[in-house]
């Protein structure tokens, strides 16, 4: 069987990044801070004390890395706003410099035919909203649809598409009750009501855009498979309910207007009761869902591992990553396919997909990255197969264009397809980067 699956014409090839993650000098020209400004440089909460003050310098680099793009021959390019650079109180004020910035990056991407999608939120919420509750105070679904709003009549002319929330599971998963990423709470009364206001906040962000927008709108969520260790009863019951914890407790409220039954079960007296109207107006129907896809969930039953009941496994027998994560790029196709079959088959895109590997040291401005090429190839072809299946697929976005700033990671894992160091801030092309140029060259993964 021939593995060139041949993509449709049209179909957007892109990259991903996230402002925190890449631009440096997060306070320039009148920026106000994030959280992940206030946590980064919080000691012993990033690795190597890490911050995002440098990163990839891209707030001064922005020309060179949108030259990179069109040497790729990338037809689209997926990054987020720092709402701090726009509104740097968060609310009221534009900082025109600020949204500038924007405004150029937006330009330049177009001189070159490279479609600009564009995330609202990721992760990086001005603190001085936070100082006032941040996702916890029931007032911050509407900050977000001004912000949105601002964004909306400055740059929608020129936006092919819209993603209002990067990962609402994340921000308040590991934001909140795990404690490991910005803000750095640890409070199991904090995740659900902190999910629901970022649900809220893309539902009037939507609603804000079917006023004025003329373009798609969507959101990116983390979707992972997750498949029992073993067949046992309990086994499969801690699949089910990580399953509800990670994807449907997302994928629910935004398809079918209700939150899984396994919610209250799971997190017990710190589940609210939400008002059927909230859920009604999350239900609204936005135009696409993104994909973020990196691996799968093998779960074993774990009563000791609150509040699941369950923990996600390193198995041996299989490759992983650089994060510890098992490649199996079955699991997109499989993502893909649940899309179509539980959930209508909706518009979609493959917002991020990609691996952090172990890279060789640079040979002559080159980096030989043969597991990453590997990664790429079996996961691009796995999307080819469920576009084959007749899944609704609009697009890939690699996961990332440079080495960047990886979280509570910080700068130790490297998922680019240029090396970046931040204290030279060269970018060395890597294999992937070859191998990606010639896959959009001829639309598909050809063998
Ligand atoms: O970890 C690689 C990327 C991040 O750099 C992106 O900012 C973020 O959108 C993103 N999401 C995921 C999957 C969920 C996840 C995020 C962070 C840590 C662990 C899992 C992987 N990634």
């Amino acid at each position: 069987m021939s593995t060139d699956h041949a993509f449709p014409p049209g179909f957007l090839w892109g990259a991903a990044t996230s402002a925190y993650q890449i631009e440096g000098d997060p306070l320039a020209d009148g920026a106000g801070p994030s959280i992940w400004h206030r946590f980064s440089h919080t000691p012993g909460r990033v690795a190597g004390n890490a911050t995002g003050d440098l990163a990839c310098d891209h707030y001064h680099r922005a020309q060179e890395d949108v030259a990179l793009m069109a040497n790729l021959g990338l037809n689209a390019y997926r990054f987020s706003i720092a709402w701090g650079r726009v509104l740097p109180d968060g609310r009221g004020r534009v900082n025109q410099r600020g949204l500038d910035f924007y405004q150029r990056l937006v330009d330049r991407l177009l001189e070159q035919d490279i479609q600009p999608m564009i995330t609202l939120y990721h992760w990086d919420l001005p603190t001085a909203l936070h100082d006032r509750g941040g996702w916890l105070n029931p007032e911050s679904p509407a900050w977000f649809a001004d912000y949105a709003q601002v964004l909306f009549r400055a740059l929608d002319d020129r936006v092919a598409a819209w993603v209002t929330i990067n990962e609402p599971w994340v921000a308040a998963v590991l934001g909140h009750l795990e404690g490991v990423h910005a803000p750095g709470h640890a409070d199991a009364f904090e995740a659900a009501r902190v999910t629901h206001h970022l649900l809220l906040a893309h539902a009037e962000a939507c609603a804000v855009y079917r006023a004025i927008g003329a373009h798609q709108i969507g959101i990116a969520l983390n979707l992972e498979p997750q498949y029992p260790a073993s067949d046992s009863a309990a086994d499969r019951a801690a699949a089910d309910r990580r399953d509800a914890f990670i994807n449907r407790w997302l994928l629910d409220p935004l398809f079918f207007g209700r939150y899984p039954e396994a919610m209250p079960a799971i997190f017990g007296p710190a589940w609210p009761d939400f008002p059927s109207a909230d859920l009604e107006r999350i239900r609204r129907p936005a135009d696409f869902i993104g994909v973020n896809y990196y691996s799968r969930g093998w779960v074993q039953a774990d009563p000791s591992a609150w509040p699941l009941g369950a923990t996600r496994i390193q198995r041996t027998d299989a490759p992983s990553t650089a994060m510890g994560w098992e490649v199996y790029p079955n699991g997109l196709t499989e993502t893909l396919l649940r899309l179509k079959t539980q959930y209508g088959n909706p518009p979609a895109y493959i917002t991020e997909n990609g691996a952090a590997f172990e890279d060789p040291a640079p040979v002559e401005d080159r980096v030989e990255d043969a597991h990453r090429v590997a990664y790429l190839r079996d996961h691009i072809t796995a999307a080819g197969a469920a576009l084959q299946e007749g899944v609704n697929l609009r697009g890939y976005f690699l996961w990332s264009l440079l080495d960047n700033f990886e979280w509570a990671e910080g700068y130790t894992k490297r998922f680019g397809l240029y090396r970046v160091d931040p204290e030279e801030q060269r970018r060395i092309p890597k294999a992937s980067a070859d191998f990606y140029r010639k896959v959009i060259a001829s639309n598909g993964v050809g063998m």
